[in-house]
């Protein structure tokens, strides 16, 4: 048990046609909830940390409490770095612990984005630290993106094999109509399934990672709006477009949307029928017991990951 690289973890994902889950921690309830299920499914885990967790709870505080639950779980944890901007954050993750880092350069010309992901390919590799990068651009939230013109966004297979091979990268980040967030599409969800076969065709037996794969599933959502919540038109992907990503090469799947629904939604139903608490942990436990929960079904359900730790 302990800290790992995603490298095993992959390597079984890719055979066994299942996924990864690749969930977002912010605080100890969180952390908490999801290692729960995952220890009682016996399932791979990553735990990944995003520049706003980092801001928000401190790196030290997030790593400290990974630790205490690989100690409590005896779970093997991979520790992540979500959406790595730039080398120096990439170095300090992997300088203090971290086992796996992403670098996103996708916001850059793609040479740019080689020369970055090399760069930090290097640095992390001889730490042994590995490497996921992304090209493609996430339709909604990263800069630049026109989204009336998706295709122009979307990862070409042919950049993508060149990428692979120059930066030396372990795992990559594709856009194939996935997006962060609650609100991921207008009309009926769709995503770009030719595009992702010619991609893993090309590159066979390499790990392909979804990002913005939460499937934002109406009776969260629902739930969230009947006790006072707004958030009218939430669409996520579909859970089965999701396992079929699976089976052709998606080794990792990130879900952070989901868990702030179950949590959220939890909480304000507990504000709502009990006015009269103020203990924190009157509504921090349900919150927590949502995420444990929503994790669990997606173990189960979803990357089909189950027993396969
Ligand atoms: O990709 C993510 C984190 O990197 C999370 O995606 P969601 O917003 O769909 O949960
Ligand atoms: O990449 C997006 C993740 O959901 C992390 O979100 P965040 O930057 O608000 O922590
Ligand atoms: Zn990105
Ligand atoms: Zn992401």
């Amino acid at each position: 048990m302990g800290l790992v690289t995603s490298t095993e973890m992959f390597k079984k994902a890719y055979e066994g046609g299942y996924a990864v889950g690749a969930f977002n921690v912010n605080n100890m309830e969180i952390i908490q909830g999801i290692v729960e299920a995952a220890a009682e499914e016996q399932a791979p885990l990553i735990l990944q940390v995003s520049a706003g967790a980092r801001k928000y709870a401190h790196p030290v505080y997030l790593r400290k409490l990974v630790e205490a639950a690989i100690e409590v779980t005896g779970l093997d944890i991979c520790l992540h770095l979500d959406h790595g901007d730039d080398f120096e954050i990439c170095k300090t993750c992997v300088d203090s612990g971290f086992t796996s880092v992403m670098v996103d350069g996708s916001k850059h010309p793609f040479a740019e984005n080689i020369a970055l992901t090399k760069k930090v390919v290097e640095y992390a590799h001889d730490h042994g630290v590995v490497v996921e990068a992304e090209l493609g651009k996430l339709a909604g939230i990263e800069d630049d993106v026109n989204v009336d013109t998706p295709n122009a966004t979307y990862t070409d297979p042919d950049e993508a094999v060149e990428f692979v091979e120059k930066t030396g990268c372990d795992s990559l980040a594709i856009t194939i109509g996935t997006s962060h967030g609650a609100f991921k599409f207008k009309g009926e969800p769709r995503l770009d399934f030719e595009r992702l076969y010619k991609i893993s065709d090309l590159l066979p037996g390499f790990p392909l990672v979804l990002h913005g794969a939460s499937s934002v599933p109406k009776e969260f959502v629902d739930l969230c709006n009947q006790y006072g919540g707004q958030i009218p038109g939430a669409k996520g992907v579909p859970e089965d477009m999701l396992r079929k990503a699976a089976k052709s090469g998606v080794c990792k799947i990130n879900i952070d949307t989901d868990l702030r629904l179950a949590m959220t939604a939890s909480i304000r139903q507990v504000f709502v029928e009990n006015p009269g608490w103020f203990d924190p942990r009157q509504y921090l436990g349900p919150g927590r017991s949502a995420i444990k929960a929503m994790v669990a079904h997606k173990i189960k359900n979803v990357l089909d990951c189950s027993h396969k730790r």
